[in-house]
């Protein structure tokens, strides 16, 4: 159990523990602040201090020294990304300038907060500046954003309140992602491009790996080759991976559940253009977000992380395109040089001169404050030689001082490092492993990397969902495939292309609702899940959700020809220029707004009487149409002026199933109308309180 905060009754529970009591329906006790108890009050570790004491190569001298340390115990500002996949990322980009910036400009706003700090005795004495949210200067098209004001104020000040609800609601549904400025890094300076295949070899919980998302999916054209493999060792951050990542409806996506050292070669046999490898590490560049990091500092942490790290970055460097145009990040969230540069060295010794070099990016980002890296810095005693700095010679061809260095103190973020790598030739080593087969025909870890990640296996082991087939390779794929490419008019040769479901197995006693979805996947995603078909177990999603099974099949009106399967919510904009237009019908913005409102009332099967919509064309076409599934949608566009040129037009849509000559029912995820509600500027309550009044929107 955890311990009891000194000088108060509030149990201090973990966020786990949290969980644990929410999953068995036990009272949670109320919830500590997250700065209010013992643990974070005391940021401070002699041994972490001592460290860097002895690290004066880091340093511009005492006064940058204390500048550092003074700063790793204020907390972190909160910082997100609005994602471009989700569609209306300038929409909300405006709303956060024109609607929420100015909350923040509200005259009693400055001492309002500075009264809510004082309940947090670790801020005390820290001077507050509420200042409004603003967009990171190094970021392209002010699609980053940091707010400074401490979260728990955030929740805490009422003036602040629907700003908190707008953070927590466009996070859930995607149009955003929480996600800490230094962590942005990698993603920008590996400069992926759509069409590129990736690999992301520790990915959870996610959030880099969403970025790539969004950098890839700029141009849906050259989706097809792309591929995005998000790979952990530990079975339930997966998991975590997966969800985090459903949110981005994502055709290119794969999650893979592999050692990062022994990710086998054979089957990513196409080689990757990139590789982000965001290795564990032990995390003091986070001290200011995780206060538990001061208490567990050590320097042995770093140390014994080293050989992993190298391991890691190895295989990584092995999986890169090899004929020059292959990109590695490497990061870590640690400011400490044993787990970074003497990393990159020692890859670097390993390869040689003609295998691999460091980028300068130093012209990227321009608007970063960043350090170059240490070519020398002090270990711990005795160490093996792979931790220590580079010989003179070796510092000539290695040009450490070209990774990057985020100082905490420099523009209020946390610590970081990130160096790119240039693959420049195979090595010979590497060809021998390819010839061997790797080691790993059968997906077990070569035993180096077994005994690394021992503690790890536990968490690996689970149930294994069937493996992913290609439905046209099924003995029923005809049956499956030639009504959805009838009714919706898809050529069938990208049906036979892009369509798997789950195999059925014998023991799979629920077969039939496994197979109820088809997910569709690019062509990149389509060869990784073919090649991980013997050892399911390692591959864990795949594609998006694009059909699933419909009980409204049966009603006793549809149509003969209408096929069981009806197009996934977020399967749309995909599959748009794929399908007949006869299944689209576009409304005005009057009667779209009427569908928003009547599928929010938490009813959503309830039926929607044709009669009623206020589209009298729309209405007339829909009445006509035979029963069956179908995509009603409205393109926002901005009004004359200058939004006209800030906002592109945005293309919405709801999936609805006609059950009657009259009736329509919805499939919209609640969360996604809500997030078209808050587009469209309407609520179900302010709708009722129209109603009430006698003025019906
Ligand atoms: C720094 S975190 C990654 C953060 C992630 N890149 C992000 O941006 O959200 C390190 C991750 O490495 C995973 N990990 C640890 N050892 C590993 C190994 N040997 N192979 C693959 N993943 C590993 C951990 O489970 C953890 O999720």
């Amino acid at each position: 159990m955890s311990s009891q905060p000194h000088g108060s009754r509030l149990p201090l529970l973990t966020r786990n523990e949290r969980r644990v009591r929410r999953r068995r329906r036990l009272p949670q006790p109320e919830r500590t602040p997250a700065l209010l108890n013992d643990r974070n009050a005391s940021r401070t570790s002699p041994a972490l201090e001592a460290y860097y004491m002895r690290q004066i190569e880091m340093f511009r001298g005492e006064h940058d020294r204390q500048a550092f340390f003074r700063v790793l115990r204020v907390p972190l500002p909160s910082c997100f990304r609005l994602t471009v996949t989700h569609r209306f990322p300038y929409h909300l980009r405006q709303r956060l300038e024109r609607e929420f910036v100015p909350l923040f400009e509200a005259g009693d706003l400055q001492s309002a907060c500075e009264e809510a700090v004082r309940a947090y005795p670790h801020l005390a004495g820290e001077p507050l500046r509420v200042q409004p949210p603003f967009a990171l200067p190094w970021y392209p098209d002010r699609l980053a954003w940091q707010v400074d004001v401490p979260r728990a104020i955030l929740r805490k000040l009422p003036a602040l309140r629907p700003f908190h609800q707008f953070l927590v609601a466009e996070n859930v549904v995607g149009g955003m992602n929480r996600q800490e400025a230094v962590s942005m890094l990698p993603p920008l300076l590996l400069q992926a491009r759509p069409g590129h295949r990736i690999l992301d070899m520790c990915a959870a919980p996610g959030s880099k790996t969403a970025q790539l998302v969004d950098m890839l999916a700029a141009q849906p054209s050259s989706a097809d080759r792309c591929v995005l493999v998000a790979n952990d060792v530990d079975r339930q951050r997966c998991w975590m991976l997966v969800h985090q990542l459903k949110r981005f409806a994502c055709p290119f996506l794969v999650v893979t559940n592999y050692e990062a050292a022994s990710i086998p070669l054979r089957v990513f046999s196409h080689r990757f253009d990139r590789v982000l490898c965001d290795v564990p590490c032990s995390g003091d560049g986070t001290l200011r977000k995780s206060p538990d990091v001061w208490h567990k500092w050590s320097v042995k942490n770093g140390n014994g992380l080293h050989a992993l790290q190298v391991r890691i970055a190895l295989r990584g460097m092995a999986l890169l395109m090899d004929d020059g145009t292959g990109l590695m990040t490497y990061s870590t969230c640690s400011l400490n040089p044993v787990e970074n540069e003497a990393v990159v060295a020692e890859l670097l010794r390993q390869m040689g001169a003609d295998g691999a070099e460091l980028v300068d990016v130093s012209e990227q980002l321009p608007a970063l404050r960043r350090r170059r890296g240490l070519c020398h810095w002090t270990p711990s005693r005795d160490e093996p030689a792979s931790l220590q700095p580079p010989s003179s010679a070796e510092q000539q061809w290695m040009h450490l001082e070209r990774c990057v260095r985020v100082m905490p103190h420099d523009q209020n973020t946390g610590g970081f490092f990130v160096a790119v790598l240039r693959r420049l030739a195979r090595t010979g080593r590497e060809d021998a492993e390819m010839e061997n087969g790797d080691g790993d025909a059968s997906g077990a870890p070569d035993a180096a990397a077994a005994a690394v990640s021992r503690g790890q296996h536990r968490r690996m082991a689970g149930p294994a969902d069937p493996p992913l087939e290609a439905v046209a390779d099924a003995a029923d794929g005809a049956s499956v495939l030639d009504p959805i490419g009838d009714f919706y008019g898809i050529d069938r040769c990208q049906l036979r292309r892009h369509l798997y479901r789950r195999e059925s197995t014998a023991t799979d006693a629920d077969s039939a609702s496994t197979r109820r979805r088809l997910y569709w996947m690019s062509g990149g995603a389509a060869d990784v899940a073919e090649a991980l078909r013997s050892r399911p177990g390692r591959l864990l999603a795949a594609g998006i959700r694009a059909f699933e099974l419909c009980e409204m099949h049966h009603h006793r009106q549809a149509t003969a020809a209408a096929p069981p399967f009806r197009i996934a919510h977020e399967a749309v904009p995909l599959l748009r220029p794929h399908l007949h237009v006869s299944r689209f019908v576009a409304v005005c913005r009057d009667a779209w707004v009427q569908l928003l409102l009547h599928d929010g009332r938490g009813q959503p099967r309830t039926s929607f009487l044709l009669e009623r919509l206020r589209d009298a064309d729309a209405r007339r076409r829909l009445q006509d149409m035979p029963c069956g599934p179908l995509v009603i949608e409205h393109v926002l566009e901005a009004e004359r002026g200058e939004d006209a040129e800030l906002l592109p037009p945005v293309r919405s849509h709801v999936v609805a199933w006609k059950t009657g000559a009259n009736t329509l029912s919805f499939f919209t995820p609640v969360d996604d109308l809500e997030a078209l509600q808050r587009l469209y500027g309407v609520s179900v309550e302010r709708a009722e309180q129209q109603e009430e009044n006698g003025n019906p929107s």
